[in-house]
């Protein structure tokens, strides 16, 4: 079942906020994810970035929580993440939506820059993993095909649609990338990449040798502070595989 866990820390200008147990009773915003889940991790990074702190509702997918009545009353589809916050009486799901409530509401650190085609390079970026990779690799379509197929299939399968939405990325950002996606500044696209790349290296074996940009953005995500609180590793229901 859904189990409360200790509070992770926010982290802002780059210091990391350390929440106490006294502060968690006071945690308007709740943050149901799973460890591993790259859609929650996302979500994890931003309220990093913008200096939130939240209390981690763990549902841990492989135990099946997010099929439970608890959860599905709050996400009626049964996936994670999903927030509440309880100032407003609020429940969303869906980790896009998440992300632009969380701009809407909290405008420091913004997710979007002012530059109009920067700004369409992000959604178009996040809007990339989000549409064209994640769902090819959620967990059921990934259970379905080692049932209906095989385990060898289901890598193939992963590494495919991994590579091509990789390689789209590569192309797309190859024009207006600097330290980050789109530059100098940390934006969305970020934040829907640095778990991506991180799952493909990690947990799908992919060859990153043909994506060198993607690469080099992986290792720039892991020296920042918001990034490194929200790897899988931090989070309070981290189990070693
Ligand atoms: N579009 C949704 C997708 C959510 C999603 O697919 N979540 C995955 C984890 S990243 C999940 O809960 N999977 C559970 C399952 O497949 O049963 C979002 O961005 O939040």
């Amino acid at each position: 079942m859904i189990k409360d866990n200790d509070t992770s820390g926010g982290c802002s200008g780059g210091e990391l906020v350390v929440v106490t147990e006294e502060d968690d009773s006071k945690l308007k915003l709740k943050l149901y994810s799973y460890y591993r889940s790259s859609c929650s991790w996302r979500v994890r990074i931003a309220l990093n970035l913008k200096g939130l702190k939240y209390e981690y509702k763990a549902v841990n997918l492989l135990k099946g929580d997010q099929f439970s009545q608890e959860f599905t009353k709050l996400n009626p589809i049964g996936y994670v993440p999903v927030l509440t916050d309880d100032e407003q009486d609020i429940v969303i799901s869906d980790s896009f939506a998440i992300l632009l409530y969380l701009e809407d509401k909290y405008p420091q650190h913004p997710l979007l820059p002012q530059d109009l085609q920067k700004k369409a390079i992000n959604l178009q970026a996040a809007n990339i993993v989000s549409s064209s990779i994640q769902p090819l690799q959620n967990l059921a379509v990934l259970k379905y095909i080692e049932e209906k197929v095989s385990s060898a299939e289901k890598l193939t399968w992963v590494q495919y649609h991994i590579g091509k939405g990789f390689a789209a990325l590569e192309k797309l950002l190859e024009g207006c990338c600097g330290k980050y996606a789109t530059g100098n500044e940390v934006f969305l696209a970020d934040l829907f990449l640095a778990p991506q790349i991180d799952a493909a290296i990690t947990r799908f074996s992919l060859d990153m040798t043909q994506y060198p940009l993607l690469s080099r953005l992986h290792n720039a995500y892991m020296e920042l502070p918001a990034f490194q609180a929200a790897v899988p590793e931090r989070q309070p229901d981290y189990v070693k595989p």
